[in-house]
């Protein structure tokens, strides 16, 4: 039996990585992988445990096959590494940060997965992305822009936030994942639509 693949998408600050990091133990416990990506950011900036590489090297793994996905947003390539597809087809879930602006290709390629939408309303998003401090004030204000003008299938975030059902356990093709409370709670929140989706349970 294969595994499924959990899409995690959200604005930038909304804390896909924090709460994929306050979720890790939790989830090794049900068998499920959390990818480390490969990103050309440097290795020093602070975040993700991640892969940095140059964009040479980018570049050059992607056009060898070595990414079952890869995209480019904020100045930056991304890559989930192919052996994704061992762990899937092994019968594991697997769960990536990804990106909203590649979620149709990504279902193309699975369509399967499960994609969860992280919402968090913009005073919050600035507010973290200050306090973070990787990026600059203006790097910040373009990534503010970037989910302003979002679109996810068809409809801005926040439409799409307003008319998905709020409970765990949705049948939707997109479901919306609050964290404008504490991470724990929202850990909490996670396990339980990921139990209710029979993901990693
Ligand atoms: N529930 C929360 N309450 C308060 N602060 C939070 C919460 N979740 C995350 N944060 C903080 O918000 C900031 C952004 O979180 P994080 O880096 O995890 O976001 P992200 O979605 O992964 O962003 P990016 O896509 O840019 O990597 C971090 O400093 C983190 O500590
Ligand atoms: O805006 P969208 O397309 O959803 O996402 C774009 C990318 O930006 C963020 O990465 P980071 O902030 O550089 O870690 C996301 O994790 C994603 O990979």
């Amino acid at each position: 039996m294969s595994g499924r693949l959990i899409y995690l998408i959200g604005p930038s600050g909304s804390g896909k990585d924090s709460l994929l990091d306050a979720a890790r133990e939790r989830l090794a416990e049900r068998d499920c992988v959390i990818v480390r990506r490969v990103i050309t950011r440097s290795a020093e900036a602070v975040g993700e445990d991640a892969i940095g590489v140059s964009p040479a090297e980018f570049d050059q793994q992607e056009a060898a096959g070595g990414f079952a996905l890869s995209w480019r947003a904020n100045g930056l390539a991304y890559g989930i590494p192919r052996q994704i597809d061992d762990w899937l087809a092994a019968g594991q879930d697997v769960l990536v940060n990804g990106s909203r602006a590649y979620l149709a290709q990504a279902r193309q390629r699975y369509p399967e997965l499960l994609a969860i939408l992280l919402q968090v309303d913009e005073a919050a998003l600035r507010q973290r992305l200050l306090a973070r401090g990787r990026e600059s004030a203006e790097q910040i204000e373009a990534r503010l822009a970037r989910n302003r003008s979002f679109v996810v299938g068809g409809a801005s975030a926040a439409t799409v936030a307003a008319e998905a059902p709020p409970t765990p356990g949705s049948t939707e093709r997109l479901i919306v994942l609050n964290n404008s409370g504490s991470l724990e709670q929202t850990v909490t929140q996670m396990l339980h639509l990921l139990s209710d989706n029979r993901t990693c349970a």
